[in-house]
């Protein structure tokens, strides 16, 4: 449309001038004008010739044959047996719709694949949209075009893009239709998509139904590629299983066959998907009978067939298989119907799990009950979506739906009317249950060991042994006290975790905090423990877990949090005697060349009176652990050989127990310190290592 014929924008009264917010309207002519101009455009670098011409519109079928992977998912031997499925879907549509009882499938010796029906007959009369084409010819050539986008001409059909048979018209070399109808035979020849020549009319005829022969293109597939009759033989004895009413014959040329593929067959299954469960269990011992069915959906179209059973030892290669369909389309990788299908039996069977008083079934997941199922389930649905052309997927929510909705019944029936079978699959399906609940904590367990051994915190100055025999992990207060610690250490038994600032004070913090706390998950980790329920005194990664904190108030403060979070967290590593806390001097106190160290005060004056009795002094006051030096600490506090250490140990009674938590972590400060002065340095000094 040229702009000036656009009324609504172009014919605009001249802006007044005090509104110029609606200027922008007017000056539309100009950048038109700029393009006109012959003035160059500079392109810039690489999109030189890239312009209108540039952009196809690909006409007919040629969109088929120059991305065949659009519309039949490649161009590999999957994809080339699709061209079967859609002229197969296309005649067994017409069988589903009742026009058609018999469908012939031959392939030639000259690799000619017929596809014959003797349902209505694709129409023949001049198409009203395509003046001078046969309906026959537009189905055969135009995409979209086809009889199955209302539902009036078919309920329930596979077919529903009217893409299928032009798609294989247009990667076939040669394709040939024959329609019986109206009373004469038809004939049209095609290839590549291509009409060679007209609708021909022929003789006479009383027959109805259509044939379509034709071989894929060598130019597409490759040459030498080929149907494999094994294959197509499968395809044509699943689809007999899918329509009672229909008969399929078989027939391949014996010099194309290499296996043992029959050359003829007969496919009529009046039982439907019971027969092809039977037919593939065969002599595969069962939990139960096949619980099988078919409903239709009252008032419209709709309907579901199944076939179920479940066996212990799996079917062949898988534990279970379930196989669906949708208007007798294979969707090998399920969709909505499959969905419905197990949520109506987990459904069913918990249901009766309660009805029979079995606590056990609340745990069944549809899972359980599928895993060792063999499953075959049908659906007939009105406009089916599927994901792509092949199909392979439904998703309707139609699906869902309708099967759970038509298959509650008769489960429900066929648990009830036979408690026996009933109980067996129950229990067969509880203890698929139990087993898969056990499997995911053993698996657990054993993420929980193998992280246990991968992560360690990044803090951690581990040592370098891996047994926790003569190992000893010092839990230090500050990254500068563990630095000399670092120094101080023997690398081969002694690791070092620096902790930072206070830790949570347990007795207060709910469970959600502790775990939640960096430092003492930390902690847990270095470890090697879970702290909780989950606690195993094997997992501790260190013969001995010392305290080595400051001996000021502060340090006895996180001291005594410390011992509060194993007693409270993990209270084994304490009643084992494997907590301990280490005793690094207070006082340094040198004379000339004679030096030695002060534990406390006491010590102190006990050490003047005799080893450095009379003689002028030096005494000197640690703050800290991070003001000694390496050699000192090591010295002093934690050579195995020269240190002194005390062992945590619990009160005999939980009374005392409590007493000794509440006093630890109560509110006031100063009973605190004196309790870990009096008993953790004196009163338990004589647990020494
Ligand atoms: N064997 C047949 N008997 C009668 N009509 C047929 C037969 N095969 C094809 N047709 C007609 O040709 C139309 C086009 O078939 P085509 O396979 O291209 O598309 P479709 O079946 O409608 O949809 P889909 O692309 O999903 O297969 C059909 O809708 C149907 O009307
Ligand atoms: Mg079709
Ligand atoms: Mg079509």
């Amino acid at each position: 449309m040229p702009p000036t014929s656009s009324p609504s924008l172009f014919d605009l009264p001249e802006p007044e001038p005090e509104k110029p917010a609606v200027e922008p309207v007017r000056p539309v002519a100009a950048p038109v004008a700029a393009i006109k101009a012959s003035e160059p455009v500079a392109a810039p670098a690489g999109t030189t010739g890239y312009s209108a011409s540039s952009i196809e519109v690909l006409e007919g079928l040629e969109p088929v044959r120059k991305r065949p992977g659009m519309y039949i998912g490649g161009t590999d031997e999957r994809a080339l047996h699709h061209l079967f499925a859609e002229v197969l879907d296309n005649a067994m549509d017409e069988a589903v719709a009742r026009h058609a009882k018999l469908i012939k499938v031959e392939l030639d010796a000259e690799g000619f694949l017929s596809v014959q029906d003797d349902g209505r007959g694709i129409p023949v009369d001049p198409h009203p949209k395509h003046p001078g084409k046969s309906a026959l010819e537009v189905v055969m050539t135009v995409l979209h075009s086809g009889g199955k986008f209302s539902g009036k001409a078919y309920e329930t059909s596979g077919g529903l893009h009217g893409v299928g048979v032009s798609v294989v018209n247009a990667l076939s070399d040669q394709l040939e239709v024959t329609v019986w109808r109206d009373g004469f035979e038809w004939h049209q020849s095609f290839s590549r998509g291509l009409p060679q020549g007209g609708l021909e009319k022929r003789q006479p005829s009383k027959k109805r139904g259509t044939l379509i022969r034709f071989r894929p293109d060598a130019e597409i597939f490759g040459t030498g590629v080929a149907f494999k009759p094994a294959r197509l033989f499968r395809m044509t004895r699943s689809k007999a299983y899918l329509f009672r009413g229909v008969e399929i014959r078989w027939t391949c040329a014996s010099e194309r066959i290499v296996d043992a593929t029959p050359e003829t067959a007969v496919f009529h299954f009046p039982n439907g998907l019971a027969d092809a469960l039977v037919e593939r269990i065969g002599e595969l011992e069962t939990v139960t009978p096949t619980f099988s069915g078919r409903v239709e959906r009252k008032g419209e179209a709709g309907a579901v067939e199944w076939a179920v059973t479940w066996s212990p030892i799996g079917f062949g290669e898988a534990d279970g298989f379930v196989q669906s369909y949708c208007n007798t389309v294979a969707t090998p990788d399920g969709g909505t119907h499959e969905a419905g299908f197990r949520a109506a039996l987990v459904k069913g069977l918990k249901a009766y799990g309660e009805l029979s008083n079995e606590k056990r079934a609340a745990i069944i997941t549809a899972e359980d009950v599928i895993a060792n199922a063999g499953a075959l389930i049908s659906v007939f649905i009105r406009n089916p979506e599927f994901q792509g052309q092949t199909k392979d997927r439904l998703s309707s929510p139609e699906g869902q739906r309708l099967v759970e909705a038509l298959l509650r019944d008769p489960f429900d029936h066929w648990l009830t009317e036979s408690p026996k079978q009933a109980n067996a699959l129950l229990g067969f399906v509880i203890d698929r249950a139990e087993d898969r609940l056990k499997r995911r904590k053993d698996k657990e367990v054993q993420r929980a060991a193998a992280t246990r051994k991968l992560r360690l915190p990044g803090k951690l100055a581990d040592c370098t042994r891996q047994a926790a025999e003569g190992t000893e992990l010092f839990i230090v207060e500050g990254d500068s006290a563990g630095g000399s610690a670092k120094q101080a250490r023997d690398r081969a038994t002694q690791a070092i975790l620096p902790l930072r600032g206070k830790i949570l004070n347990v007795a207060s913090a709910t469970a959600d905090k502790l775990r939640a706390n960096i430092e003492l998950s930390d902690l847990a980790l270095a470890l090697g423990v879970q702290p909780g329920n989950r606690f195993n005194l094997g997992d501790l990664r260190y013969e001995r877990v010392i305290i080595m904190t400051d001996a000021d108030v502060d340090g006895a403060h996180i001291a005594a949090l410390l011992i509060t979070y194993f007693y409270r967290v993990m209270p084994e590593v304490v009643r084992e005697g494997r907590l301990f806390m280490a005793l690094p001097p207070l006082y340094r106190i040198q004379a000339g060349s004679l030096s030695e160290y002060a534990r406390d005060d006491a010590h102190r004056d006990e050490l003047l009176a005799t080893t450095f009795k009379g003689r002028k002094v030096e005494i000197g006051r640690f703050k800290g652990l991070g003001e000694m030096m390496a050699s000192q600490l090591k010295e002093t506090t934690m050579d195995p050989k020269k240190r002194t250490l005390a062992r945590v140990t619990l009160p005999e009674s939980e009374d005392e127990i409590a007493d000794l938590v509440e006093r630890l972590m109560g509110k006031k400060a100063e009973p605190r310190f004196d309790f870990i002065q009096q008993n953790a340095r004196f009163a338990q000094a004589d647990l020494d290592l």
